[in-house]
């Protein structure tokens, strides 16, 4: 029987070689669907390839009854609905490391077309001008280069910069001042970087942490004439925002390849003569595109003889036996390393996960890469999966123990997790209850008994009278309705740990006015 592939992107017809070859599949390419024909052609597909521009929404998966593997030929998976894909037991494959090259090339490409006006050069010697006054440009040399986010492409091009003899300063949540003093790079928060850059590039993922990360408030903060560079994601800076800045001449030129909505034909941002642009060309070369093609390909073909596969993105790897005991640890593992996550801004150097009880008979890595997921999750979005989760934290120097001991007090199951940053350990210990659902039982030292769900606040401060009347009010006067309260402390009068969950998420202003609050240390929100 053969297996039909459906490639709804242009994709290298050298890296599609390997599915040629295979002898158990058929391949149809049709590109530039529009969504009716893409639901209907799905029907019949039991792999789908694509790069960035098919949009593997849940609809398109729910349309495809008969599909068993979805092929992304780059590295972001934001074109496609992952969550509906494991629900509907599709693996998702990506190929992260074929065009990361050529994205750091593109984004040097980039600075130097920006620095030297080249783009707007000639566009004005097509139109039959010699003009040599107006494109007068800046040299790159002894120029600071500001990188935020240090992952696969944004190191590239930090070690490229170099080559140029910029400096670099770099920010990205796994970054050590160690490692940035290895790289030959300086180190920094945004902040720092946004103060002292003359040009800034991006190199994160788009998600809910980094969605307008450059806004009216970042631009703020940057030096006048600075000149920004996006080749990441569409989306991770405003761009009202930078219209804005450019019109008020606080921000000097942007060369942008990718935008909040593609593909479009005119935009706003264009018809500003300090904007250069590419129509989202990073991964758009010969090499890149026959790389990642052959990636997902190989993949494709793996998959469908029944072998494992290189580039997961959401792939289970446990067997029946075992899914049945510790399935149900799933969603509190990943809540662990969440709630852990949320606890400290410090870089998190290790983690190790104790499991006590009679899941200590099983085998536990699954959960264990549940649990750094939850873990890396707030960093890294969804480019981390239960698949490459320690495959990530080994990449970011995070070491991962596992402990199991099948002897414990008071719990039948307990799971514990701990994690050293230079400054504090911090641990959070959760169970299941049978008949009542997953419960945070410890926090460091404090006995608790809360739902890991919705949106908490957990809160440090001195166990005086007044101390939680006064969040009480506080939160009352904000409109927080609070859902329920735990408090624990180490010694009466002594240090304490409030935990409340509450019924909406807490803006930063709100946290920033209960630190305010007479007897409270420390206040995070933590949504689960
Ligand atoms: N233009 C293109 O054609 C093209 C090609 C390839 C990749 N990309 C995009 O480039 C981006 C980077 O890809 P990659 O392969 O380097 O990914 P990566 O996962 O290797 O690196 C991303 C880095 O961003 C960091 N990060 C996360 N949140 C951050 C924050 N708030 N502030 C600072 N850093 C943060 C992470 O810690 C990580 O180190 C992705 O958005 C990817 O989709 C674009
Ligand atoms: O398909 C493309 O060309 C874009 C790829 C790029 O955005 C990626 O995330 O890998």
């Amino acid at each position: 029987m053969a297996f039909h592939v459906l490639i709804t992107d242009p994709l290298s017809e050298e890296g599609i070689q390997p599915l040629r070859q295979a002898e158990n599949l058929e391949i149809t390419i049709v590109t530039d669907l529009s969504k009716e024909a893409l639901l209907q052609e799905v029907k019949y597909a039991d792999a789908l390839l694509v790069r960035s521009q098919t949009q593997v929404s849940r609809d398109v998966i729910e349309a495809a009854s008969n599909l068993k593997i979805i092929g992304r030929a780059g590295v972001g998976v934001d074109n496609i609905d992952v969550e509906a894909a494991t629900e509907h037991g599709i693996i998702v494959v990506n190929a992260p490391d074929g065009n990361t090259n050529s994205a750091a090339e593109h984004t040097i490409a980039m600075l130097t077309a920006l620095a030297r006006k080249i783009p707007q050069a000639f566009n004005s010697l097509k139109m039959g001008r010699w003009d040599r006054k107006t494109y007068i440009g800046v040299e790159l040399k002894n120029k600071t280069l500001g990188v935020i986010g240090l992952g696969r492409i944004g190191a590239e091009v930090a070690a490229r910069a170099k080559g140029q003899r910029m400096n670099v300063i770099a920010y990205d949540p796994f970054l050590t001042e160690e490692k940035a003093q290895k790289m030959g790079i300086g180190f920094g928060t945004v902040d720092d970087v946004l103060k002292v850059a003359d040009f800034i590039t991006v190199h994160t993922p788009l998600m809910k942490e980094t969605r307008h990360l450059l806004n009216e408030e970042a631009f703020a903060k940057m030096k006048d004439g600075v000149q920004i560079i996006n080749c990441a994601r569409g989306g991770i800076i405003d761009e009202e925002a930078l219209y804005d800045a450019i019109q008020s001449g606080k921000v000097a030129g942007a060369a942008l390849d990718v935008f909040e909505t593609e593909p479009f034909v005119d935009h706003p941002l264009l018809t500003l003569p300090q904007v250069i642009a590419t129509p989202h060309l990073g991964a758009s070369t010969v090499e890149a595109q026959e790389s990642v093609a052959v990636d997902v390909s190989m993949d494709v073909v793996s998959f469908f003889n029944g072998e494992a596969v290189r580039n997961p993105v959401n792939l289970p790897s446990v067997s029946k036996e075992v899914l049945a005991k510790i399935a149900p640890f799933f969603t509190l593992a990943e809540k662990l390393g969440a709630f852990l996550s949320r606890l400290t801004d410090d870089v998190i150097e290790e983690v190790t996960i104790k499991y006590t009880g009679e899941l200590a008979n099983y085998d536990v890595r699954a959960l264990t890469r549940n649990t750094v997921k939850g873990l890396l999750k707030r960093n890294l979005g969804s480019h981390v999966n239960d698949v490459n989760a320690k495959f990530l934290a080994e990449r970011f120097d995070i070491k991962v123990n596992e402990h199991k001991t099948t002897t414990g007090k008071g719990f039948l199951n307990l799971i514990t997790v701990e994690i050293v940053t230079a400054n504090a350990i911090h641990h959070v210990s959760g169970t299941l209850l049978n008949g009542f659902g997953a419960r945070i039982v410890k926090v460091d030292d404090y006995a608790v008994d809360v739902i890991p769900e919705g949106h908490l606040l957990f809160i440090k401060h001195k166990d005086q009278p007044g101390a939680i009347g006064r969040v009480g009010t506080l939160l009352a006067e904000k409109n927080i309705n609070i859902a329920t309260m735990q408090v624990g402390r180490s010694t009466i009068g002594g240090n304490a740990i409030m935990m409340l969950t509450v019924d909406n998420h807490v803006e930063q202003a709100e946290l920033a006015s209960l630190t305010e609050l007479v007897d409270i240390y420390e206040v995070k929100a933590i949504d689960l």
